[in-house]
């Protein structure tokens, strides 16, 4: 009788492999022995023994060939929040994470990790410890933000363990490191234009930031405790730094490393936040006729002026997860891998 053979427990497919999270995440399964594909849009590396399919995750003839053979799938792809396209956001998101599950199944893979986000339950005021068992936003801050509540429901409710297919999500939260598209670009443009001098608020709210190393640490320790009798089936787990820091110490730390003077001055959150609202609606009002890319949104305005920041005990007492970066190294690590961003280059 012809018996399956089940690949090899270290066969995994990273699906926005080229990111940012996801490039650290295939060097370091390189470096614990995984055989890695990556699956993504575009090819942004080269990387020895890692097997690269260029294609969209909406495809799903396409998942089918990359996932070939691959036991383990780590979904952290997602079009980038900025971009702000709600069509985008949905289709990719959530009617292509119902394609990368369906996949998935139809492949015999038998673990998925989802990269969720701390924000799904995030409704622009304050979090302080938040646990997982928070509701998700009622009022999602975008719509990002709303089709990662959606995404990350498909990806627990899959959770089967009588068919042999095991869901998780991590939800990780600011995520800072070499590399980094976003956080220290979108920071160092805002210096150089002069518009990094005020503080939103008293600048007293904590939030997380973390850094990269630490949010692969988390996503493989749940890959590798995701076991049929282990608590992690179906659930969502917070990684974080857990060293909550004030946003604006953060921003600061990362400027005057970087040679730029850190923001002094300091302006209401509510009259900033109305502003931003004003703008949004008034760039809304205008689509049709030209796009304009405020760099005050309701969104950044909220993350900037609130407290939010999200207790990873459960990560902790489920996986024995511990960040291994300390927010001191991770900045430094950051500030040295960005040379041509410094002042006066
Ligand atoms: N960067 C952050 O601070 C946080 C990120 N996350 C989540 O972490 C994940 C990774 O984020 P980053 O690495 O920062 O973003 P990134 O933009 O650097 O990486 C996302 C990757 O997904 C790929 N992708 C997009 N659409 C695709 C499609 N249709 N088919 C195949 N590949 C596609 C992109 O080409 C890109 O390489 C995302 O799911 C994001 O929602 C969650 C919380 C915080
Ligand atoms: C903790 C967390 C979820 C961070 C998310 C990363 C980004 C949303 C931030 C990275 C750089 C930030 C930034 C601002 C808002 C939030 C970010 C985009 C401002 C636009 C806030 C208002 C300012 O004064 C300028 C800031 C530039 C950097």
């Amino acid at each position: 009788m012809a018996t399956r053979i089940r690949p090899s427990s270290k066969r995994c497919a990273v699906i926005g492999g080229s990111g940012f999270l996801g490039r650290h995440l295939v060097e370091k399964l390189l470096e614990k022995g995984y055989t890695v594909t990556v699956f993504d849009i575009r090819q942004s590396y080269e990387l020895p023994g890692v097997a690269f399919h260029v294609g969209d995750l909406c495809d799903k003839q396409a998942l089918l060939t990359a996932l070939q053979d691959v036991s383990l799938v780590f979904h952290c792809a997602s079009p980038a929040p900025a971009s702000d396209d709600r069509a985008l956001f949905q289709k990719v998101n959530v009617d292509g994470t119902r394609i990368v599950i369906q996949a998935c199944q139809e492949r015999g893979v038998q673990k998925l990790v989802l990269t969720s986000s701390a924000s799904v339950v995030f409704e622009g005021t304050d979090i302080k410890d938040g646990k997982e068992e928070l509701p998700y936003a009622k009022k999602p801050i975008d719509y990002y933000t709303e089709t990662k509540i959606q995404q990350e429901k498909l990806v627990l409710e899959a959770c089967d363990k009588d068919k042999g297919f095991l869901t998780v999500a991590i939800r990780p939260h600011g995520i800072f490191g070499p590399q980094d598209p976003q956080l220290v670009p979108i920071l160092v443009d805002t210096a150089r234009r002069g518009k990094m001098k005020f503080i939103i608020g008293d600048g007293s709210n904590l939030v997380d930031f973390t850094f990269v190393e630490n949010v692969v640490h988390g996503h493989i320790l749940a890959a590798e405790h995701l076991k049929p009798d282990s608590p992690l089936c179906g659930k969502a787990y917070h990684i974080t730094n857990d060293e909550p820091v004030r946003f604006w110490d953060f921003m600061s730390q990362v400027l005057v490393g970087l040679g730029y003077d850190a923001p002094r001055y300091h302006l209401p959150y509510q009259l900033v936040y109305g502003i931003a609202l004003l703008l949004w609606l008034v760039a809304l009002l205008l689509r049709p006729l030209v796009r304009i890319k405020p760099t005050f949104t309701p969104m950044r305005v909220a993350l900037a002026g609130t407290h939010h920041y999200y207790s990873c005990a459960r990560a902790k007492e489920d996986m024995g997860y511990r960040p291994p970066v300390s927010l001191k190294e991770g900045i430094t690590r950051t500030v040295e891998s960005y040379p041509h961003l410094r002042k006066g280059v």
